[in-house]
């Protein structure tokens, strides 16, 4: 399924994401995007500073960065990159899909993303330029349409991933209001949110 590869090409995706805190939403998608997509790799890129999140505090770049290295830690298929922290400033994904294109000359790209972060696409930035460097998948989450809004239909894919009603958002809120999140994010993340005292208000 998906875009033809020449032979000898990798596949790799490219899941962008702020990831605070990662769950199981975010791996399930990756994964199940891995499978349909016959991807080789799929190499997760937290965001340095997500300027359409600017209307909220969102949490050191280091904490995402550690918990995502937590999370993917025992999947060899997954791997964690700092390219969106290290390069600072605003985060913009035509930024972060030409880093990567120059470090991975031989490979083809497969940017991951919700269908709903999908269907906003026309407001980042150079969107022309994003659909030449990558072939973008939308996975949907529950609550959210399969739709095309006008996008080019052979750069667009979208797929439909087992229904995780799991949001960050709402991983913090429950953590603010003393709530479990086990089994929402893995066992890992929930002990080092534990231990840096995130999303607490007195943390
Ligand atoms: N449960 C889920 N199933 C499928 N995709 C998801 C799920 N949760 C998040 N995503 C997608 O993963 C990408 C990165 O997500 P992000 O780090 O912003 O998490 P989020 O849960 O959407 O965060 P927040 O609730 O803070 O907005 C986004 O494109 C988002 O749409
Ligand atoms: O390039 C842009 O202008 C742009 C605008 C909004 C979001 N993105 C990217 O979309 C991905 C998901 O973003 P978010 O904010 O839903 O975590 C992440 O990799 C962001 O860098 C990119």
């Amino acid at each position: 399924m998906g875009e033809q590869t020449e032979p000898g090409k990798r596949r790799l995706g490219v899941m962008g994401g702020t990831f605070d805190p990662i769950h199981h939403g975010h791996l399930v998608a990756a994964s199940e995007v891995a499978a349909q997509f016959h991807l080789d790799e799929v190499v997760f890129v937290p965001t340095g500073q997500p300027w359409q999140k600017s209307h909220r505090a969102v949490s050191p770049a280091e904490d995402r960065y550690l918990m995502t290295v937590i999370a993917t830690a025992s999947n060899p298929q997954f791997s964690v990159s700092r390219i969106d922290i290290d390069r600072g400033g605003p985060t913009y994904t035509t930024d972060t899909l030409r880093e990567l294109r120059n470090l991975n000359e031989n490979a083809d790209l497969f940017f991951i993303t919700g269908a709903d972060a999908l269907a906003q696409i026309l407001t980042w930035r150079d969107t022309e330029e994003l659909f030449s460097l990558a072939h973008f998948i939308g996975v949907t989450r529950p609550g959210h349409i399969l739709a095309n809004p006008g996008l080019p239909e052979d750069r667009v894919s979208f797929v439909e991933v087992p229904a995780l009603a799991i949001s960050s958002s709402d991983c913090r809120a429950r953590v603010a209001q003393g709530e479990p999140v086990w089994y929402l994010v893995p066992d890992g993340v929930v002990r080092y949110i534990d231990k840096r005292k995130l999303y607490r208000h007195d943390g």
